[in-house]
Order: structure tokens, then sequence, then C-alpha cells
């Protein structure tokens, strides 16, 4: 397993947000983080990510990373594309793209340009001023440039048109013929189509995990914990 969390636990703001999670991220593919809004799973990326203080273990290719900070965590190798996709909007896409260059890794700038030809063409422009999906592109973009050997990409489809989900599908899954991905997302069309395992939560709590097909065939399950009729 590429990633393993046990028993992480977050407080903020005087509530207990997540109340022991323990799921493991495998080495290929997609693992899906689901469940209802408000339900942790921001929280939990964030608490792989350092972004918040967490007790309880985490383990990035077998080495504990729950008492780095996130500059060293993300340095082991931990791409993450955050949920409002963090690109600098007065800066230009190339820009954009210079300043995740991480010292001492490659960069992948064939790799990035040939998945998303748009970055290249769009270089010059000023990052603020793209779609919601082309910025969508930047941030994913970005985790792909470094050496990642794990990437974290945070509801990429929210609030993009559905033409616009089926693009980010298609790049979401080229990237993951290149490293694993841990995906946080609603969208269970586009998580059945991309993910193998999915990881439930509710209320803090992980109240599911396994292949996504048997999640998804669980009519209550999909309904009470997915929020959502039939994922097609
Ligand atoms: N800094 C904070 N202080 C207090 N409560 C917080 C803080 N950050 C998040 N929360 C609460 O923690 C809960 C989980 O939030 P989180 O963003 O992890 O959920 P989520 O599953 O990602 O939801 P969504 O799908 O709506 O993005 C929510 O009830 C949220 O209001």
């Amino acid at each position: 397993m590429i990633l393993e969390l046990d028993d992480v636990r977050v407080a903020l703001g005087g509530s207990q947000i997540l109340q022991g999670v323990s799921f493991t991220v495998a080495p290929t593919g997609v693992t899906a983080l689901l469940g209802r809004n408000g339900v942790g799973k921001t929280t939990t990326v964030k608490a792989i990510l350092g972004l918040v203080p967490r007790t309880g273990t985490i383990r990035f290719d077998g080495a504990g990373v729950h008492r780095l900070r996130t500059h060293e965590i993300v340095r082991r190798g931990i791409g993450y594309a955050p949920e409002d996709r963090g690109v600098f909007a007065k800066l230009t896409v190339a820009e954009n793209l210079a300043l995740a260059e991480r010292r001492g890794s490659r960069h992948a700038y064939d790799l990035v340009y040939e998945l998303f030809p748009e970055l290249k063409t769009r270089g010059a422009q000023a990052a603020g001023t793209l779609s919601g999906g082309q910025q969508q592109m930047v941030a994913i973009g970005r985790t792909l440039l470094n050496d990642n050997r794990l990437v974290v990409v945070d509801e990429p489809t929210k609030g993009l048109a559905p033409k616009v989900v089926t693009e980010v599908a298609e790049v979401l899954e080229r990237a993951a013929e290149r490293v694993p991905l841990l995906l946080v997302e609603q969208n269970l069309a586009l998580v059945k189509r991309l993910a193998g395992d999915g990881v439930v939560l509710a209320a803090g709590r992980v109240v599911h995990r396994g292949p996504v097909p048997d999640l998804l065939a669980d009519a209550e399950l999909t309904r009470e914990l997915l929020g959502v009729g039939k994922a097609r």
C-alpha cells in the first residue's frame, strides 16, 4: 500500500471532525474517498498533507509522515490538487507551473503538455482568466510536473459543466496510468469509471470500504451514505 491511515483524528474549532479514520490507498490506480457533504473528506486530505493538526498514524510508502510538516510531506512525493485549485490568479499559466517545480525533481513538462496541450498554448494567459476546467488542468498538471508517488485530488469536477467533467475525467484517467490517485469525488458516474477501491466516510468515520462496483451496487448505501439515487 502506498498510503496507510490508522486512527487519524482531527479536532477543529472545538469539534471532533475526524473520529479515528483508517484506510489504505493502493499503489496503482484510483482510490475514491466518498461521502456526503461535510463528513470530513477534505479534512482527511488535509490531515494527510499536514494542513490541519492531527493525531494517529499516517504511513507513506512504509514511512511515518504524521509528524512531518506539509513541505516535508510534499517533498517525499505527495502531490496535491486542492478543492479551490490553488492557482495564482495574477500569474500566467507558465508561471504557475514554474512555481510548482520542486528542487531535486525531474520536471516533466513533456508529460504535462502532452496531457494538457492547452497549458502550452495558454502559457502566457493569466491563470485567473482561465475557465474552471482549465484551472483544474493547471492544478493537476502541477502535481504531474514533479516525481510524485501519490497524487491527492480534492473534488476536481465541483462546479464544472458536464462536458468539462468528461474532459477532467479523461485527464485523471491518463494521470492514473502513471501515478496512484486518492480522489475525493461526489460524481458517482465518474467514480465508477475511474476508481478501483472506494472508502466511504460518514460523520468523521470510515463506514465502508471495498471495490467501487460493490459499493455502488448497494442501493441503500448509495442513497443513505452518498446522497444520490443511482450511479449511471
Ligand atoms: N476550521 C474549521 N473549524 C470548524 N469546523 C470545521 C473547520 N473546517 C471544517 N470544519 C467542519 O468539519 C466538517 C467536515 O468538513 P470537510 O470539509 O472535511 O467535509 P467534506 O466531506 O470535505 O465536505 P464537502 O463535500 O462539502 O466538501 C464540516 O462540518 C465542517 O463544517
